[in-house]
């Protein structure tokens, strides 16, 4: 077993961790980690338990620590869902000992900090070498993506790998789990949407194309398609909805790209780990499909599902479909453990 540890246990995406955690056959978690406001005092006392499953009994009774490498004891991995201005602080800090798998945006575009999603770039993780070497350190930092922007790439990929991309525009329909528990009152959304994530557009324009991109002698370089992003707030618990438009350089069969996506396998396929969903995309024929409520949960929220697919008659050379993924899970928490499952059965 592997002993790992949450920081920023206590939030909506720190509750994701541990419900992950807890029936993971090689994860054993021995510490939880939150503000100066929880530490000292039992989880089961501090936490306002979010989930619509119960609190794990192995958490209740457990001392919260201080978010400070001094305070977290027998540890090999630490899963990061801290804010982004306290990750930026203190993830180095930590990772001068330990492995951080992170899930906040923080350290994401450091040129030495493997942005990874498994089935798409697993050779980012050469990039650790060069982080410690560059850094001096004896642990490293390895990232995911944005929520919408893992969604998102997971489609993309089969296509990128079969066709030559030439732009992707992307409007997406936002959960407000992907906000926090204090992120968006009620009164904004309930009857509403909202039109503006801040820096969520930025995102997925930038980390999409990274992801994409080649790892050429220590450096990654993007690839070289535009992608133009409009993200929305909606009134929905958990599971971001996508509608893709693509535009390819040449004329396609809408059957081929079908079964690129049915048959796109990875890494974590190949090597059967333990969260890996057996597809990563799942299309559905259905034409009212896909929806957060009825397809977030598709292979324990791991699984992205894509309806609707068909060719643009609008315009030549292009597509569209809609996707949902489950924003705290293949979005944040699920993407760091299998990112941290990957590096342990790699490293
Ligand atoms: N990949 C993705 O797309 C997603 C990423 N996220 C990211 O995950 C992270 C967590 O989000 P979320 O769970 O919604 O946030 P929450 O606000 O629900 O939780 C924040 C957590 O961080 C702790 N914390 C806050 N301030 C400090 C501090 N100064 N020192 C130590 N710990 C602190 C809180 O502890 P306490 O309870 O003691 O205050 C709490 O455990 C963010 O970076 C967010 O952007 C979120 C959703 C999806
Ligand atoms: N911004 C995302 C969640 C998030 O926190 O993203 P990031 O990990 O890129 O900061 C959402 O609101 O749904």
């Amino acid at each position: 077993m592997v002993n790992v540890g949450v920081l920023g246990a206590t939030g909506m995406v720190g509750q994701r961790f541990i419900q992950m955690i807890d029936k993971h056959p090689e994860f054993e978690l021995t510490t939880l980690a939150a503000s100066s406001r929880s530490a000292g005092k039992p989880y089961g006392e501090v936490a306002n338990w979010y989930l619509d499953c119960e609190m794990p009994e192995s958490v209740k009774d457990m001392e919260v620590v201080e978010t400070d490498p001094s305070s977290v004891g027998d540890v090999d991995i630490l899963f990061s869902a801290l804010p982004a201005g306290v990750a930026r602080k203190v993830e180095p800090e930590f990772a001068e000992k330990y492995i951080v798998a992170s899930n906040a945006s923080a350290m994401r575009m450091e040129p030495d900090v493997p942005l990874v999603i498994p089935e798409v770039n697993p050779e980012f993780l050469d990039l650790i070498e060069v982080q410690q070497r560059k850094r001096g350190w004896d642990g490293f930092i390895v990232t995911n993506p944005n929520c919408s922007t893992i969604a998102l790439t997971l489609t993309l990929k089969p296509i990128y790998d079969a066709y030559n991309i030439k732009r992707v525009y992307v409007s997406t329909m936002q959960a407000v789990s992907g906000a926090g528990y204090n992120g968006v009152p009620s009164m904004a959304i309930l009857d509403n949407l909202v039109p503006f994530i801040g820096g969520e557009e930025e995102k997925i324009e930038t980390e999409t194309l990274h992801l994409l991109g080649e790892l050429d002698d220590g450096v990654v370089k993007p690839a070289s398609f535009g992608v133009s992003a409009s993200c929305h707030r909606v009134p929905v618990v958990d599971g971001h909805t996508e509608a893709v438009f693509i535009e390819l350089d040449d004329d396609f069969e809408i059957d081929d790209v079908r079964e690129a996506m049915d048959k796109f396998r990875g890494l974590p396929q190949k090597l059967g780990l333990h969260s890996a969903p057996e597809k990563p995309v799942v299309v559905r024929d259905e034409e009212n499909r896909p929806q957060p409520r009825m397809d977030r949960d598709r292979d324990g929220g791991m699984a992205v599902t894509v309806g609707r697919l068909r060719k643009d008659a609008a315009f030549e050379n292009s597509l569209r479909y809609v996707l949902v993924g489950h924003n705290t899970v293949r979005g944040a928490a699920g993407a760091s453990i299998l990112n941290a499952e990957l590096i342990n059965e790699i490293l």
